[in-house]
């Protein structure tokens, strides 16, 4: 059977849409594979040019007898375009969505903006080779394309403007030159260098013992060219930062280069500044402030060389770094590390998928791991390290669970305890700092008892049920449906209901009772402008405020040496999510809370209030012990089938017409029903936890399967299916393999 490749062949263009069919000589149908650059005839003469194997089949896409042949294979200098081509097959692959989606997301994309570039012309030859090959090619009387020559062979280079404008030399002519391999354009841009205004001061710290250690650890692999994917638990403020720029200096050193993911919302000027002092100017960022403009910019600068080291959030990943030699992902337990747009990737498995294709090793680090990353740990998969203390000898905070059940006992219907009131106190007394938590995760619409913290839950299921329009309380995972109780079924008190609480009243509040403090709020309201995010943590680094209050945006990974009291208002929020991942995100976001204190010279404390104190996320957390989490986190996974232990594939299907989708929902599952999977467990269709947005209904289908393959087939065949029986328009499928929210 005859192979054809789909080809792409410019990809600094939007042309990604369009792709070209070849046949695949059989002597090259060994050797060829997705991603590689190869030779091919093009257009009307036939002239030769590369192009890049997006995909194979053997299945044409026009008549056959018209599918010209690949020439040859690319094999000297393979460019780092085919690596991250491959990288979007395999996320095709893996995550589903079509390979344009794929390449769209790996590949930075010239967008027309960026096409105003100054172009200038020059000699692809010595003069007198350039001469002596235009005679052969040019027919005798070729005025305009002599005049070109001649003023190149003068000038050596000349702005595309002045050629076309002043020289009367039309674009045609620029280009049949070009053809012929005797002038050359040169885009010559400014790169905008977003780390340009900063200062350098040079200071490098000193590791301690245990950070050399660590450093020692890996790079002896690397030296050895044992790349390696390694899992950096570091308790909060044991100087994992420190350890990453001596690991990423030693790189660099070798003339490789690095990528540093940080989630968006921790990538600061202080964090920037890190970075910067320690490797100047070839350190760049990518954040959502620059434009699309400037992000191209830095992708370029990466590819020219300009750069080794590239800080910014999951899409920094895809850096054209042509000899990477290592990548870091920091908080790499952050949900924002899984894109949620097709294809749902998630930037660590990537990470490891680019790392094994390049040689490069990977670092993820965390004071508070994800149950992913720790299992993988465990099983060997990946290397374990470990900071098990702060840097200097500084202590962890001490921690104080206040159950917030007995405060309402002893009259005291406050959101602050009497504990943390005397703690505030102390510290406006002392002049110290303070922040103050809200957990907001949790406000999609549990129901609970304020007299004795009871949450309504599914009888069938570990979650809560969440409230409804009319009153109606309803199971995310298996459809239960109830009224909303007028007294808690537990204690028979009245005082139930959704809890809702925001930052602003909360300040408000605070506020009240101590009228002397200087407060500052930092929340979607208050960080919608531009750089109102940045404003606040360097109002309140530079100690104008005494108090700061915000959602979960105060506790990532921010250093205030100043700050020696964090309280989390109420713990349990985000324990009540409709979501498997509930309680590690509770003891996340109570850990990385806790972190924030006590950073500097004097020791931290923490309040944690909450009503539910005997719950092991929130035990674990105020021992800070993520061991102690982990053991018990696993064990519920494992008995529950949930992932890590487990896989999870989501299929989510959309339709503006609810009848639409849940007919939709019901084919495909009778779909897999035929499949007759024995180790296929399948939930649903059910609506999800939004079941509505944008006036776009949603179901979904539950698919649950210890291996993780066998869910990549179902997808692969259901779309195999789609592709030959679609729903027609208006109906949306989507593939999300082990989601980090609820459905
Ligand atoms: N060896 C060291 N000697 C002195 N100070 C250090 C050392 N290593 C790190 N520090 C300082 O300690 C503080 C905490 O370090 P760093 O931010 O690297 O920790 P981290 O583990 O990344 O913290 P977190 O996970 O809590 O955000 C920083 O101010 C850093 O400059
Ligand atoms: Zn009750
Ligand atoms: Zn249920």
């Amino acid at each position: 059977m005859a192979l054809y490749a789909d080809i792409i062949i410019d990809i600094s263009l939007e042309k990604l849409d369009r792709t070209f069919q070849y046949l695949v000589p059989e002597e090259l149908e060994q050797d060829i594979g997705i991603g590689m650059p190869i030779e091919v005839p093009f257009g009307k003469g036939s002239r030769r040019i590369t192009g890049y194997v997006v995909n194979l089949t053997t299945e044409p896409s026009f008549d056959p007898a018209k599918i010209k042949p690949i020439f040859n294979i690319k094999t000297d200098g393979i460019p780092i375009e085919a690596e991250l081509i491959s990288l979007a097959a395999w996320m095709r692959k893996n995550y589903g969505g079509t390979m344009n989606q794929a390449l769209k997301t790996v590949l930075p994309i010239k967008r027309k903006e960026n096409e105003k570039q100054k172009q200038t012309i020059a000699l692809a030859l010595e003069p007198q080779a350039a001469r002596t090959l235009f005679l052969e090619k040019n027919r005798k009387n070729s005025v305009a394309r002599e005049r070109l020559l001649e003023a190149l062979i003068e000038q050596g280079e000349l702005p595309k403007e002045i050629i076309t404008k002043k020289l009367g030399v039309s674009t045609a002519v620029i280009h049949a030159l070009e053809e012929q391999g005797i002038v050359k354009t040169i885009s010559k841009r400014d790169y905008r260098n977003p780390v340009a205004h900063l200062k350098k001061s040079g200071n490098v710290t000193v590791l301690n013992a245990a950070q050399q250690n660590v450093v020692d650890t890996v790079w002896e692999q690397m030296k050895n060219h044992q790349p390696k994917t390694y899992l950096l638990h570091g308790v909060t403020g044991s100087g994992k930062t420190e350890v990453y720029m001596e690991l990423i200096a030693r790189t660099v050193a070798q003339g490789k280069q690095a990528i540093v993911l940080i989630p968006e919302i921790a990538l600061t000027y202080q964090t920037v500044m890190r970075f910067y002092n320690r490797f100047g100017e070839r350190v760049s960022i990518l954040n959502s402030r620059l434009s699309l403009g400037e992000r191209f910019d830095q992708y370029q600068r990466a590819k020219n060389g300009e750069i080794d080291v590239m800080i910014g959030p999951r899409s920094a990943l895809f850096t054209p770094f042509s000899n990477l030699g290592i990548m870091i992902i920091d908080e790499e337990h952050e949900t924002s590390y899984k894109s949620e747009t097709v294809p749902r990737y998630h930037a660590r498995e990537v990470a490891a998928k680019r790392a094994e294709l390049c040689g490069a090793t990977l670092v993820l680090g965390s004071a508070t791991p994800s149950l992913e990353s720790y299992y993988k740990a465990k099983k060997g998969e990946y290397t374990l390290l470990e900071l098990t203390e702060r840097v200097q000898n500084r202590p962890l905070p001490v921690c104080h669970v206040i159950d917030l059940r007995d405060e309402l006992k002893q009259g005291n219907r406050s959101i602050l305890s009497v504990k943390l009131q005397e703690l505030m106190e102390e510290r406006l007394h002392k002049g110290e700092q303070m922040m103050l938590f809200l957990n907001r995760r949790g406000l999609a619409g549990f129901v609970s008892c304020r007299a004795c913290g009871n949450v309504i839950k599914c009888p069938h299921c570990d979650v809560s049920l969440s409230q409804h329009q009319g009153g109606r309380l309803i199971c995310h995972y298996c459809g239960y449906e109830t009224e909303q109780p007028k007294v808690c079924p537990v204690c028979g008190s009245k005082y139930i209901g959704g809890f809702k609480a925001g930052t602003q009243k909360i300040e408000e509040i605070v506020k009240k009772r101590f009228p002397e403090a200087r407060t500052i709020r930092m929340d979607m309201d208050t960080t919608r402008t531009k750089d109102g995010y940045e404003k606040i943590l360097s109002a309140f680094s530079n100690r104008e405020a005494d108090i700061l209050i915000g959602t979960q945006m105060i506790v990532k990974g921010h250093d205030f040496p100043n700050v020696t009291l964090v309280g989390v208002l109420a713990a349990d929020m985000s324990l009540y999510i409709h979501d498997y991942h509930s309680a590690e995100r509770t003891f996340q976001l109570l850990t990385q809370a806790a972190g924030r204190a006590g950073r500097g010279s004097e020791p931290g404390e923490v309040v944690i209030q909450t009503y539910t104190p005997e719950h092991y996320s929130i035990e674990a957390a105020k021992e800070q012990d993520y061991r102690m989490f982990y053991e018990q986190e696993i064990r519920y996974r494992d008995l529950l089938n949930y992932p890590p232990v487990w896989n999870l594939l989501v299929i989510l299907i959309s339709s503006r017409e609810e009848e639409n989708a849940t007919k939709a929902a019901e084919q495909i599952e009778k779909k897999i029903a035929q499949m007759q999977l024995k180790t296929v467990a399948v939930i649903g269709p059910t609506e999800p936890a939004v079941a509505k947005i944008n006036d776009i209904y949603r179901k979904v289908l539950y698919l649950k399967c210890g291996n993780y393959d066998t869910l990549v087939e179902i997808k692969d065949s259901l779309e195999q299916y789609l592709e030959k029986e679609p729903f027609g328009n208006g109906i949306g499928i989507q593939f999300d393999f082990n989601p980090v929210h609820g459905f």
